[in-house]
């Protein structure tokens, strides 16, 4: 890796590209040798190979098509800048090949990597140790590497001990990172470690879930055992066996948990009288979303902790409501009704983020065409995100013509708390009966181009939490609707 001073001046006049988030945990994972023999991006041919067979082109077995997306305009340059998304450069691609792929057309570019600089993390970037570092340290005898995305509760503790104890083996955890909790995920591992054998590290790996490899199919076990096994594992913890992996799955024996003597052990050594059924992932949902403590049988309280931060209680979990609809339907009174009667009831601190007041600040100067529309309601959705990652509630009443971009701030939101949809779905008519501002008199007339409803479009939503025609109903009933969304959906406490 180059010093961390200033780049070769030659880099200056490359073209530069951020790959998206699952490209980049894979760039950081090929520059750090972990997906050796890999050197760079897939070629048309290797891809084409690991998706049919599993196997590169030269027969290597290798589970997932590592490949990098870029815009059709990249697609001539001879070596190209990758940087992380402050715009840092990390490498340089030497291009090999620029290839189309045969089921989404989109394009993509194959060739070797020459590092440039270490990737900058964030929290625990003290435990995100380079593979060849960590399996230098754990020279010696057999290492069993568990890797996860959740967290490590009684049974799996005790399964992995009875594993360690059985192999002899020093314990590898590797959290597997890209998930919406990566921090509490890391949290959680570090606070079962006296509980694990002593010597067990915990070294966090950007290894994002991928579609073509979904958590716990048969390619994403082999591409855990491939990282596993660059990081110095011997062995890997597993549900289940799968052929062709770099190192041998291990498989534990089924535990449960024993009432009688109130410890989990081998369920072949339990009556079966006194097997008391494991706690579903819906059970512990329910018991976090009405903040209720999850039992210690199940799992140790600083685990139940970090669960609880990563998924507070729903009084108390952020959330943002987000009203849709034509001009003049009624988005800004019923959501200022909304804001009004929730500050009344107290308890939660709540931002009124207004199409017309945000257009008046955050978004001054855009205008009404779809780019700024787009902008203007991802800036919205921004901002929603971050009140609400922070346990606020975020009221949000722009137009938000478009179903893929509301369907963005739904995504961004989901991943840090909750997100309900209003459709103000008042008819055109009525909106423009009511014509509050004379915008569509304007409109009608000409006097306002690419105005929704009328000379621009307006997509329905068909994923509404909550359908309101305001022509049908007053202004307090609107508003009373959608309480009763949030009392019944459990944010918001009944009267
Ligand atoms: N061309 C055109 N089309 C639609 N609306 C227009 C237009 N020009 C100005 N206005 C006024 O701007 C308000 C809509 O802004 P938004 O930010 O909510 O629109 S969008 O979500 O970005 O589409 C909207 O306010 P509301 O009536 O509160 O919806 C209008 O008053
Ligand atoms: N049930 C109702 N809910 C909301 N607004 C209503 C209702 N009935 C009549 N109105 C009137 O319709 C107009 C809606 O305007 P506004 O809330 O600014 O809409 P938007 O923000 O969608 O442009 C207001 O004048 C409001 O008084």
């Amino acid at each position: 890796m180059t010093a961390e001073a200033g780049l070769p001046e030659m880099l200056r006049d490359l073209p530069a590209w951020t790959p998206d988030p699952v490209e980049l945990a894979d760039l950081e994972l090929l520059l750090a040798g972990a997906y050796r023999p890999l050197a760079g991006f897939l070629g048309s041919f290797d891809a084409a190979m690991v998706i049919a067979g599993g196997r590169l082109a030269d027969g290597t077995p290798w589970p997932v098509p590592v490949t990098l997306a870029v815009p059709k305009e990249m697609t001539d340059c001879e070596r190209l800048v990758l940087q992380d998304p402050e715009g840092v450069p990390l490498a340089v691609l030497q291009v090999t090949e620029a290839w189309q792929d045969p089921t989404s057309s989109g394009w993509r570019l194959a060739g070797p990597l020459e590092p440039l600089r270490a990737p900058a993390h964030g929290p625990f970037h003290r435990l995100r140790r380079r593979p060849e570092q960590v399996a230098a340290e754990l020279t010696g005898g057999p290492v069993l590497a568990v890797t996860t995305r959740e967290p490590l509760h009684r049974k799996q503790l005790g399964q992995l001990r009875q594993l360690t104890e059985q192999l002899g083996a020093t314990v590898l955890v590797l959290p597997l990172l890209g998930g919406d909790h990566d921090e509490s995920l890391v949290r959680a591992l570090l606070a079962v470690r006296r509980e694990l054998p002593e010597g067990t590290q915990v070294v966090p790996v950007p290894l994002p879930p991928r579609p073509e490899a979904p958590s716990g199919s048969d390619r994403d076990l082999l591409l855990r055992s491939h990282v596993a096994a660059a990081y110095g594992a011997t062995h890997l913890m597993s549900d289940r066996e799968v052929e062709g992996g770099a190192i041998p799955a291990v498989v534990p024996e089924p535990w449960a948990y024993d009432a009688d003597v109130e410890v989990w052990r081998p369920l072949a050594r339990i009556d079966p009288e006194h097997v008391r059924a494991e706690l579903t992932q819906e059970e512990l949902n329910e018991l976090l979303d009405k903040g209720e403590p999850i039992p210690e049988w199940f799992t140790p309280p600083a685990v139940a902790a970090e669960l609880a931060a990563a998924r507070p209680p729903k009084l108390r979990r952020g959330l943002t409501v987000f009203f849709t609809g034509l001009s003049g339907s009624g988005k800004s009174t019923v959501a200022r009704g909304l804001a009004d009667a929730l500050i009344e009831r107290g308890g939660r601190t709540v931002t009124l983020l207004d199409g017309d007041v945000v257009r008046r600040l955050l978004s001054a100067g855009l205008t009404f065409s779809k780019a700024d529309r787009d902008l203007n309601i991802r800036r919205i959705g921004y901002v929603a995100a971050e009140i609400t990652r922070h346990g606020g509630v975020a009221i949000c009443a722009p137009i938000a013509p478009y179903a893929a971009t509301r369907a963005e701030v739904r995504k961004m939101v989901s991943a840090v708390g909750d997100f309900v949809l209003v459709y103000v779905a008042t008819p055109l008519e009525e909106c423009e009966r009511r014509d509050r501002k004379g915008l569509y008199a304007k409109a009608r007339a000409g006097l306002i181009q690419e105005f929704t409803g009328i000379s621009d479009p307006y997509e329905e939503p068909d994923d509404a939490d909550l359908v309101l025609d305001t022509s049908q109903m007053t202004p307090e009933e609107a508003v009373q609707r959608v309480l009763d969304l949030l009392v019944a959906g459990g944010w918001v406490r009944p009267e």
